[in-house]
């Protein structure tokens, strides 16, 4: 039986860095632009970049709402910070009328780290994982409220936004605040594929 292939949502974002983390972990991938690739992936990435862009995009080539049905029925997503903002049923500071993909029960702040630390780098412990990730945050979200199945699996452990939560996984929704794609770390895609791979 042929192994999983993993999308990458192409229209906007770091899609070459994910498509090349998931390539490092022998994964079939695939840049999803259109349904018909979308239909043909087992699990999608919602790579960082500008979630509102994101949303527009994805009304514009019709990928909205085959997005939300793939969610509902239980597809693997991995998101990272635009990403996440993308999966979050609730955001805060969004532009007006901003659309979520949804999915994932938790509350989000667009650019919540302020001006000052908007991009800042972090050492953070992570569920599941023995050794620290070396995070890279940019203009990053913070997860506010997490409802009943959401496990939280770092949150930031220095500094004025200490105790912010940064990573959450809800069955198989996966998201960070950060950006495990940059850098050579792929860890946090491995714990993804892994669930893939485990059906
Ligand atoms: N690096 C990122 O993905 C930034 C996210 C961006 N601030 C947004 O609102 O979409």
């Amino acid at each position: 039986m042929p192994g999983p292939t993993v999308g990458v949502f192409a229209l906007q974002g770091d899609v070459r860095e994910h498509l090349h983390a998931l390539g490092e972990l022998g994964v079939a991938t695939l840049g999803v632009r259109r349904p018909e690739e979308l239909a043909a992936c087992d699990a999608l990435v919602l790579p960082g970049g500008e979630s509102t862009t994101m949303s527009k995009l994805a009304v514009t080539f019709g990928l909205l709402d085959p997005l939300r049905a793939r969610i509902k029925e239980g597809m693997p997503v991995f998101g990272t910070c635009a990403g996440m903002i993308l999966l979050a049923d609730h955001v805060r500071d969004g532009i007006e009328g901003q659309q979520t993909l949804g999915g994932l029960d938790v509350t989000v702040r667009r650019n919540a780290f302020g001006r000052q630390v908007d991009s800042f780098e972090d050492d953070v412990e992570f569920a599941g994982l023995d050794e620290t990730v070396h995070a890279v945050f940019i203009r990053a979200p913070w997860v506010e409220e997490v409802g009943e199945g959401v496990d939280v699996l770092a949150r930031v452990g220095h500094g004025p936004a200490e105790g912010r939560i940064v990573a959450v996984r809800q069955g198989p929704l996966l998201a960070t605040s950060f950006h495990p794609e940059v850098g050579r770390d792929t860890r946090i895609h491995r714990l993804f594929v892994d669930q893939v791979r485990a059906g």
